[in-house]
């Protein structure tokens, strides 16, 4: 396999606010032929469900696919990761990849994360910036532009910005949301996800480049000027996010479970800005996945297996301004619950999250 003439393999940013397509934008590229020689940092494995496509487990954090990707998950420090996973190519543990795509999380701000390349005396020898391909949810992108500053960072900074969602957003939606990264980043292609002739590889920068300054991102990744934010009502707050994980050992029925979320998030949907999780329901042998953005709950998916011996059900919600143990409280109340099969038990439950 053709190995970049100059060595310098393109970092590619896969970013994106919270529960705004990323992972399932990734899941596309990692099918995609073009891709075939990519090293993919993630944050877990079992988001993507890699079971099907593995063809080998390097090592606990490190897999191979049919596809010929390289799949890591990021413990710890990026640049670590990137040096392992550029030692191991160096001494032929893993294919000669020829460039790299990391997928953020929902919350991250874009510049530290590739500039740990060109902070780092190693890194900068062997990686370069490449693309950084932004998704953008479109039931949600609006709201979250008006209040996260991360949003717009990350709208901001793009080469390229993918909007998501677009078959369950009105068309003023869509449209409002389009004017507004209009502004915000006149420059970055903005391509539809529901595109089915989106050019997947034209997202990334595929090849490497003579040298890493004669190709610095569009987005001008390296500048050291801050940003010019610009929305509709001023500047976001920086707001007050925390998470809370739960879990329950034993089957949880699928009725009381929706209600109660349900409730919980047409009362605090605005401010419960990821819900996601893996559910071992009652009279189920695969486990389910959940996922939710605001107040938009999207449709459960049968995962085809558990991603590990573990069958616990587990959540994770990310929170602006909610007390995660109020949401934990609310939860367990419910989990304890003799299944509450009404919506007058469930509810009374939903609103101890209040
Ligand atoms: N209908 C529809 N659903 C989508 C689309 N893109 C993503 N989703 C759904 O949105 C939910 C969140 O998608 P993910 O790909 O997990 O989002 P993410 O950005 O990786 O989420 P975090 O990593 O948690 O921030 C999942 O239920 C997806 O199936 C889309 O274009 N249309």
């Amino acid at each position: 396999m053709m190995i970049e003439p100059d060595g310098f393999l393109p970092v590619n940013l896969l970013t994106g606010f919270l529960g705004s397509g990323k992972t399932t934008l990734l899941k596309r590229i990692l099918a995609d032929a073009a891709f075939a020689d990519t090293a993919v940092l993630i944050n877990e494995f079992g988001e993507i469900g890699l079971d099907h496509d593995l063809v080998e487990r390097v090592d606990g954090d490190m897999v191979l696919l049919r596809s010929g990707c390289v799949c890591c998950t990021v413990r710890g420090e990026l640049a670590t990761a990137l040096k392992d996973l550029y030692s191991k190519r160096e001494r032929g543990l893993l294919p000669p990849f020829r460039r790299v795509i990391i997928e953020s999380t929902g919350l991250a701000d874009p510049f530290p994360v590739l500039s740990t390349i060109k902070a780092d005396p190693v890194l900068r020898h062997h990686f370069r910036a490449g693309n950084v391909i932004t998704t953008v949810d479109a039931v949600n992108g609006l709201r979250q532009l008006d209040t996260y500053i991360e949003s717009n960072r990350q709208a901001a900074i793009a080469d390229r910005l993918v909007m998501t969602k677009t078959d369950l957003a009105a068309d003023c939606d869509r449209q409002a949301l389009e004017e507004r990264l209009r502004i915000l980043n006149p420059d970055a292609p903005l391509l539809m996800a529901a595109d089915p002739d989106l050019d997947l590889s034209s997202l990334a920068d595929m090849r490497g480049s003579v040298s890493p300054d004669s190709c610095l991102s569009q987005s001008g990744f390296y500048c050291e000027e801050p940003l010019q934010l610009v929305s509709a009502e001023g500047v976001p707050h920086q707001a007050a996010i925390s998470s809370v994980s739960l879990r329950v050992d034993r089957p949880v029925d699928w009725t009381a479970f929706g209600l109660w979320l349900t409730m919980l998030l047409n009362r605090h949907g605005e401010r419960v800005l990821r819900v996601k999780g893996i559910l071992n329901l009652k009279g189920e042998e695969r486990p389910v996945a959940v996922h939710g953005v605001q107040h938009l709950v999207h449709a459960p998916v049968h995962m085809d297996t558990w991603p590990s011996g573990d069958r616990t059900s587990r959540l994770v919600f990310i929170l602006d301004g909610i007390d995660g143990a109020v949401v934990k409280r609310s939860f367990e109340a419910f989990t304890l619950a003799r299944v509450p099969q009404t919506p007058s038990a469930a509810s009374s439950l939903a609103m101890a999250a209040q």
